[in-house]
């Protein structure tokens, strides 16, 4: 098929001209092209088994009613319960929700947790809302998608601007509709049912792949600097937990600048001080520096962990590393994916990165299902074990037809949704 088209990008810092669900399914088509799926069952998987919209009116501090949309996507279930993160941003609309809620089929399937693939958002402006506002629209969305979600149909988690404090909220409100039921979300604070290590399971599996990674290319912790762009939940525990793995952390970047430190950062220390108010630029002992000098920085490591099409045909030739381990969904686009792989720079691919929170998202449920507590020791050492299994048959796949790993990876996720439908009879 010939690659959708990017549009031009309005600079090279802003995500690329070409949407999430563009990028997701180019990935889908090549891989479903070279495993020769039949043109029906592609038409299957391409869409959506199941989308629901609903209206969430809010009245906002200055007494106006607001509209907002809540989207929920089922895209495939034949593994199991569906299964997706929630993202509270003003950017939300329907094809991204789509596009998202197809990664998490292939990621789960990826990683050979039994769910399927679903993902929700709402399209709010969730930095100027007020707490009780962000309540108040979780609690509705709740009751709009009563008969959508649940904890053997469709269970979320935390994404983009939502957090534990929301998924508590979303507890509550289920149980009041149908009794106490900690397993139909994951990603709850401790004091109600979540798991240990759930919060920074993304980041942590970010860095078991690094470990896998780095052999391969001929890199040690000691001599492996990082950039990371995003510090919120996934970019700052990938950045600490490397960090005590002995890298050097060399250049952060959020919504509200960029900074540099040649002789390394203190990624707890810098969480802390925007915990505290502090702006990512006022970091004492870092260099503030433009987007385009962020991009550019020289490190071996370089991790997108923001929004999806960061990385795009108009600048990822300014990238400097050796490695780009995928935090963020769809960071990177097929036209940089190929600019990449021109300069000799790997890629290991969001739906096998950040497959971290995920598997613990499948712990934390397995032990509400048992009303039985791991420890975290125990949940770090099997997110270990899933996370080397799936790099290592990832990587197997890649080298025996020699192909990209995110080709690799789209190919066994796919095989095995498709197994999976046509032995129930789905397809
Ligand atoms: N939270 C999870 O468990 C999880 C799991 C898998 C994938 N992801 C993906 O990881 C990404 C980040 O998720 P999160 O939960 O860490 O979100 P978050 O809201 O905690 O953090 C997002 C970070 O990105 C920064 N950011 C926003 N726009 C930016 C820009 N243009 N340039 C640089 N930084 C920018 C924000 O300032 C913030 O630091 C998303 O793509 C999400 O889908 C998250």
């Amino acid at each position: 098929m010939a690659g959708v088209q990017e549009r031009e990008p309005p600079d090279v810092t802003r995500p690329a001209g070409i949407s999430n669900i563009e990028v997701v399914t180019q990935n889908f088509d090549a891989a479903a092209d070279r495993i020769g799926l039949e043109d029906d069952l592609r038409a299957v998987f391409r869409g959506s088994y199941r989308e629901v919209q609903v209206q969430i009116p809010v009245r906002l501090s200055d007494g106006r009613v607001r509209v907002y949309h809540g989207y929920r996507v089922q895209h495939n279930g034949a593994r199991g319960p569906y299964k997706g993160g929630l993202r509270y941003h003003h950017e939300v609309d329907l094809d991204e929700v789509r596009a998202l809620a197809s990664l998490m089929t292939w990621k789960t399937a990826i990683v050979g947790v039994p769910f399927g693939g679903a993902k929700g958002g709402v399209n709010c402006p969730a930095h100027e809302l007020e707490p009780a506002q962000i309540e108040a629209i979780t609690r509705q969305l709740v009751d709009k998608l009563d008969q959508t979600i649940g904890p053997h149909r469709d269970i979320a988690a935390p994404d983009m601007n939502t957090n534990a404090q929301v998924m508590a909220w979303m507890m509550d409100e289920w149980a009041k509709l149908h009794g106490h039921e900690p397993a139909v979300v994951t990603g709850k604070p401790i004091s109600l049912g979540g798991s240990y290590g759930r919060e920074n399971a993304t980041g942590r599996g970010l860095v078991y792949c690094f470990r896998e990674a780095a052999p391969q290319l001929r890199m040690t912790p000691a001599e492996t600097r990082i950039v990371v762009q995003g510090f919120g939940n996934v970019g700052s525990w990938a950045a600490r937990i490397a960090h005590d793995l002995g890298c050097r952390i060399v250049g952060v970047a959020d919504a509200s600048g960029a900074i540099s430190a040649q002789q390394g950062l203190d990624p707890a220390a810098l969480r802390r001080h925007l915990d505290e108010g502090g702006t990512l630029t006022e970091f004492p002992g870092a260099e503030r520096i433009s987007g385009e000098e962020f991009l550019a920085l020289e490190c071996e490591v370089f991790i997108p962990a923001a929004l999806g099409g960061l990385i795009h045909r108009d600048n990822a030739d300014l990238l400097n590393c050796r490695l780009v381990l995928e935090g963020a969904n769809t960071p990177t686009t097929p036209a940089a994916d190929a600019i990449l792989r021109d300069k000799g720079i790997h890629v290991v691919p969001d739906v096998l990165a950040n497959a971290g929170g995920v598997v613990v998202s499948y712990f934390e449920w397995v032990q509400n299902l048992q009303n039985f507590r791991w420890t975290e020791r125990e949940v770090n050492d099997r997110l270990g074990t899933s996370m080397r299994r799936a790099f290592r048959e990832v990587s197997v796949r890649a080298r025996d037809q020699d192909v990209p790993l995110r080709l690799a990876a789209y190919q066994l996720g796919i095989e095995r949704v498709v197994e999976a439908a046509r032995t129930r009879g789905y397809v």
